[in-house]
């Protein structure tokens, strides 16, 4: 399926090699698949600042604000990083990227995010996590060299398990959302990827990543919106008033996992394998080890944001969410080094921060070109 007819000619191509130039000795070319998104952008980022080519892919859907999209390719633009607007689904598109740069790692982060969308928009998941992963890896597969792919799966693979805190080797058969068995769908394709042609591949399964630039579909974004209107917020509950509660994890420390990851995958395999049977299949938790409740998460933000909350506790709906989480990082922590420093309180400091700042100059954005609209 192609939705992207805006790439291609020498001046699309000179952008693209310039992003993908890489700046030290060291440095990998790495090809970012939503990098407009929230992980995506300070991912893009960080690989840029020490050094890498870096390459943004995303398609800016409307699934949340594109204005927030294009704020984050604009701060990237700034970095030096091009995105490239198109879908993952777009086979030619992603064949003239790996035939104009020799990218060595994908970072593969677009997907259909968020779990209680898929109540009403399943084909999306379908469309962005099953077939565009394919896409991906079909395009990794055909590349030359054979680029290592890393990429975002999920805590929700863990699904109906009571067994906490949840390790790689648990059994992730009982998703509770469309979203968590696109997902756990993906860990399955990729596999035959890796066992078939040789593909490097790492799965990251993220839990509840949170901060600066985040998704405003997401509770912490849209309960600090409500809070700050007088806006009553609902807070899920189990059964019985059973405490709901997640793994949040800190952004900064999600982006060092990545970073860590992809330094992992070129270690043992350089920039992929194509012999059969050579190159990794990993699957790493990177959470926080430290669940808090969402009744907690609000309690924080009312100190932060210093408004009162108008709470509403409600019995969790049947909407794909689960009670609980909790990672085990263990493994992360010995093969990738990956060691979570920040707590929710303070993180959520830093996105409290960039909310209100965010926020009101776009607000005085928006104000100042209505007052030009007005007088023009
Ligand atoms: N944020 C979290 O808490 C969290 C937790 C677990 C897993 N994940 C996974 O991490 C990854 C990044 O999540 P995020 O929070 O940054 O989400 P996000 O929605 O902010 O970023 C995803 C980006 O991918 C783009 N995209 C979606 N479908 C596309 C397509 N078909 N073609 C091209 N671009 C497309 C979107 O426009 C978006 O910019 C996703 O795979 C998500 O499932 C996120
Ligand atoms: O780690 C993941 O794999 C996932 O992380 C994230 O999902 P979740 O952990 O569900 O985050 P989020 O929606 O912020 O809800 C947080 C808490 O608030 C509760 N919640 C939610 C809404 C509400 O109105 N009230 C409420 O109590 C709700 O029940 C939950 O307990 C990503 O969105 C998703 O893309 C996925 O990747």
């Amino acid at each position: 399926m192609s939705t992207s007819p805006s790439w291609g000619g020498p001046a699309w191509e000179k952008r693209v090699r310039s992003s993908a130039r890489v700046r030290r000795a060291s440095g990998k070319s790495v090809l970012v698949t939503g990098a407009a998104g929230f992980v995506g952008m300070h991912v893009a980022a960080a690989l840029k600042r020490r050094g890498d080519g870096v390459l943004g892919l995303d398609n800016y859907n409307a699934y949340y604000d594109p204005d927030l999209k294009r704020a984050r390719q604009a701060l990237l633009d700034r970095a030096g990083v091009f995105i490239v607007e198109g879908d993952i689904n777009d086979a030619a598109l992603l064949r003239k990227l790996f035939d104009v740069v020799p990218i060595s790692h994908v970072m593969h982060l677009a997907a259909q995010a968020g779990v209680r969308h898929a109540l009403t928009d399943p084909g999306s998941y379908i469309h962005s996590n099953v077939a565009g992963l394919v896409a991906v890896l079909e395009a990794a597969k055909a590349a030359d060299p054979q680029p290592a792919v890393v990429w975002a799966s999920s805590s929700s693979v863990y699904g109906l398990n009571s067994k906490v805190p949840f390790s790689e080797a648990d059994r992730t058969d009982r998703p509770a959302s469309l979203y968590a068995a696109t997902k756990k769908a993906g860990e399955e394709i990729a596999h035959v990827y890796n066992n078939i042609y040789g593909l490097s591949i790492t799965g990251l399964r993220f839990f509840t990543v949170y901060g600066p630039w985040g998704r405003p579909d997401m509770a912490y974004f849209f309960f600090t919106r409500d809070i700050l209107r007088g806006k009553p917020v609902s807070i899920f509950e189990g059964p019985d008033h059973a405490t709901v509660a997640r793994d949040f994890t800190y952004i900064d420390d999600i982006v060092r996992g990545c970073v860590a990851a992809v330094d992992h995958a070129g270690k043992s395999t350089g920039s992929g394998g194509k012999k059969h049977g050579q190159a990794p299949f990993r699957i790493y938790n990177l959470g926080n080890t430290s669940p808090v409740s969402v009744s907690d998460l609000v309690s924080i933000l009312e100190q932060l944001l210093k408004v009162k909350a108008v709470k509403k506790f409600v019995k969790m709906p049947r909407n794909g969410d689960v009670q609980f989480t909790h990672a085990n990082i263990k493994l992360a922590e010995k093969e990738l080094g990956y060691h979570p420093t920040t707590s929710l309180h303070s993180g959520l400091k830093k996105f409290v921060r960039w909310y209100l700042d965010y926020y009101s100059t776009s607000l005085s954005k928006q104000a100042s070109e209505e007052d030009r609209s007005i007088s023009s």
